[in-house]
């Protein structure tokens, strides 16, 4: 079954990020517009707690081709993880908690000045049901950290994430009673990410790091994915 010991921890921060983050920040306040191109944008909301920079990011983002669960699908397998992410030094499967939740720990490279930092977390993907029929689809990735031994004695400061990858695909359906093609799908992306250093790091360079660095994953995630999937038989 899809149980496992983190299960409880997993369910109550995806009804988090299900009643809070799906919800548009354009006109609010608290959120700074960082980067817009295109169907992309990233905004950031400012937040340090004892000196340490906290900022919640939130990006959205469009992707034609593909659907919520292919995004999905190369987000969460970590055999993917080194072809799309730029910031990670190693990344290790610590543990198969169940056939949609895994136990991951990685390293990333070193951000002057700063001391390098490891991550530990449960990566869990799951299928949100759509409300009524004619909604769309919602397939999600958390990666929550959690407290677990790892097989590593490192010299990196221990960061803290709480990450929502939420995918909505959509259909425009082809005329006459065609299959669906690459085409007729679209895909909206809402991406959360609550990343917390685990002690001090500047927080001008952490800041210019975030800008910098989030919309370069969803380019170039997306991108791995179309690319990925673009002869494959669709995944709904
Ligand atoms: C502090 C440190 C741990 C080194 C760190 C610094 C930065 C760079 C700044 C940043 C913050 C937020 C979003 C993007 N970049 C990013 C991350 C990070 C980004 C993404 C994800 S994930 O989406 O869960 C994909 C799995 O790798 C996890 C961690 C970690």
């Amino acid at each position: 079954g899809s149980r496992h010991r983190f299960s409880i921890k997993v369910d109550d921060l995806i009804a988090n990020h299900l009643k809070y983050s799906l919800q548009d920040v354009g006109g609010d306040a608290n959120w700074q517009l960082l980067v817009e191109e295109g169907d992309m944008k990233v905004y950031r909301s400012e937040l340090e707690e004892n000196g340490i920079v906290l900022d919640p990011l939130k990006a959205t983002h469009t992707v034609r081709g593909v659907t919520g669960r292919e995004l999905c699908h190369y987000f969460w397998t970590v055999d993917y993880r080194t072809e799309w992410e730029t910031t990670v030094e190693t990344v290790q499967l610590i543990e198969q908690l169940s056939s949609n939740a895994v136990v991951v720990y990685q390293t990333h490279k070193t951000v002057w000045p700063a001391s390098q930092r490891d991550i530990l977390y449960v990566s869990s993907m799951q299928k949100i049901p759509s409300v009524s029929e004619n909604d769309p689809d919602t397939w999600m990735v958390c990666n929550i950290s959690v407290e677990h031994e790892v097989p590593v004695t490192t010299k990196c400061v221990r960061a803290k994430i709480n990450v929502a990858l939420i995918c909505q695909t959509m259909v425009s359906p082809p005329d006459g009673n065609h299959n669906i093609q690459r085409e007729n799908l679209s895909c909206k992306i809402t991406y959360i990410a609550n990343v917390n250093p685990g002690g001090w790091a500047p927080a001008s360079v952490l800041r210019a790091v975030a800008r910098r660095e989030c919309p370069r994953f969803l380019k170039r995630f997306t991108s791995y994915v179309v690319e990925r999937t673009a002869c494959k038989p669709i995944l709904f």
